[in-house]
């Protein structure tokens, strides 16, 4: 059976990672082969490249650059270890992807939806998630969240103002209205434990 590919999306700090892996340990006790990963990022090249987006002034990249420097990130991850993994069986479970592209580089920064599904579809060659859960917190908790595992020292993103984070979470919000079948809305308030449990009960159906 071909693997499954779901994506976490969200602004910072509502615990997409945390919940990644708490999902792939999940399904590897189900006996279900799965793989936790991450964007941008997954690969050596493609960590490369998010050290590139992430590090140094807020005004190092230009939006388009952006754009640009996360399909270069994403070719190299679909190529070299999504694809293989789904061609494999095992089920792909990536913090981050498609749209977060679509909230950052779109909703945020201007870019139009045509041009980045462009842009993903020659760096993925059309990959679509199976499933994107998108997990919505207070915007006060996910900062606190954020920020108690940053120490103060935030990445580019990270370290925009509040309104920015706000702009954020409205551009999920589109996400989740503009296509509701595959992107459903996960509440991240709570536990851990809690916020699992959310989650399994979204992704049960697609291990029948
Ligand atoms: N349900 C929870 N309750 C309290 N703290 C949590 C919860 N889930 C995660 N955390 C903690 O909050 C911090 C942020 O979580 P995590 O890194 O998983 O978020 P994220 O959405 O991946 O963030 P980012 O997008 O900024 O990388 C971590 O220190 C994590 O341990
Ligand atoms: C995939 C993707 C990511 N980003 C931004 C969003 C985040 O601020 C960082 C990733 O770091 P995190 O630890 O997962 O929060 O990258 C983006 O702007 N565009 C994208 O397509």
């Amino acid at each position: 059976m071909a693997g499954r590919l779901i994506t976490l999306e969200g602004g910072e700090g509502v615990g997409k990672s945390t919940q990644a892996r708490l999902l792939c340990d999940w399904l590897s006790g189900q006996g279900t082969s799965a793989v936790a990963t991450r964007e941008p990022g997954g690969t050596p090249g493609a960590e490369a490249i998010r050290g590139l987006l992430l590090g140094g002034s807020e005004d190092r990249w230009s939006v388009t650059t952006e754009a640009l420097l996360v399909a270069a990130a994403r070719s190299d991850h679909v190529e070299r270890l999504i694809r293989p993994a789904l061609a494999a069986g095992k089920w792909v479970i990536c913090d981050r992807f498609l749209d977060s592209t679509l909230a950052y580089q779109g909703g945020e920064g201007g870019l139009s939806d045509d041009v980045l599904l462009n842009l993903h579809d020659i760096a993925s060659g059309g990959l679509r998630p199976d499933l994107t859960l998108v997990l919505t917190l207070d915007a006060e908790e996910s900062a606190r969240r954020a920020a108690a595992r940053d120490g103060g020292r935030p990445d580019r993103f990270g370290a925009r103002d509040a309104a920015f984070h706000r702009r954020i979470d409205a551009a999920f919000q589109a996400r989740l209205k503009a296509e509701p079948v595959r992107c459903r809305q996960v509440d991240a308030s709570g536990s851990a434990e809690e916020v699992t449990g959310r989650i399994r009960a979204l992704v049960a159906p697609l291990l029948q």
